[in-house]
């Protein structure tokens, strides 16, 4: 399994109480394969990712990414497997204003410490595979919504990880561009041996998924 989580709680802080966000869930998803979790709002699906994500340390359970156990990883170590190993998607596309669609991907290399020309190629490709070919030189404000979160789904992309992590990809699109996005995101987990988990409210995307989890109150339950 790419992604597993194990028995994982987390709890917030609430008043004088503590409220349960995830009660002993589990999640294991395999390479190539496209995951999605739905639940009512409030019901966990967020902090679900976050910990996948290494963003956030449960207060119990076994995380692992890429065949690493995070559980008892350091933050600096955390932030390096976070780096090389998961993609992260977020429901607004969060792009740099005054990049165009080439440097919001070679950002992510040069973060990661990776040779310009190599990435450069990388990034090309990418863009190429999401459908975004001669978009490269545009700024964000020059695209389309659809075509703003392909560019974000091309950068999650971009240091080659193998879980990628997608919160609502579809919530700020009309329908035909959501279902394009989903069917993107569906082809991308095949063709790169991705573990994808999806978040959606959106019941149109579950028919291109593999496996649809649900939460409820913190309890996450299987197909
Ligand atoms: N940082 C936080 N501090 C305290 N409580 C939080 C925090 N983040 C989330 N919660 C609470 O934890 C529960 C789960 O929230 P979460 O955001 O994971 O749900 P969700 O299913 O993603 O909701 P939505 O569909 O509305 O985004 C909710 O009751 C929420 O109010």
């Amino acid at each position: 399994m790419t992604l597993k989580l194990a028995d994982v709680v987390l709890t917030y802080p609430d008043g004088d109480r503590t409220l349960t966000a995830l009660d002993h869930a589990d999640l294991a998803v395999a390479p190539g394969e496209f995951a999605a979790v739905v639940g009512p709002s409030g019901s966990g699906k967020s902090s679900l990712l976050a910990v996948a994500a290494t963003l956030i340390t449960p207060d119990a359970g076994a995380v692992t990414v890429a065949g690493r156990d995070v559980s008892g990883a350091s933050a600096a170590e955390r932030t390096r497997i976070r780096r090389d190993h998961v993609g992260i998607v977020f429901q607004q596309a969060n792009l740099l204003a005054s990049l165009t669609t080439l440097d919001q991907l070679l950002v992510m290399a040069d973060l990661a410490g990776r040779p310009p020309r190599a990435a450069a190629g990388r990034a090309r490709e990418l863009l190429a595979a999401v459908g975004l070919e001669g978009k490269e030189h545009k700024r964000p404000h020059q695209l389309s919504g659809g075509e703003r979160q392909r560019v974000n789904i091309a950068r999650a992309l971009m240091n080659s990880p193998e879980v990628l992590l997608v919160d609502e990809p579809t919530s700020a699109l009309d329908h035909t561009r959501g279902e394009a996005v989903v069917a993107l995101l569906a082809g991308l987990t095949r063709e790169k041996g991705l573990a994808t988990v999806m978040v959606t409210h959106d019941l149109a995307a579950l028919a291109l998924v593999d496996t649809v989890h649900t939460m409820a109150d913190g309890v996450l339950t299987h197909p």
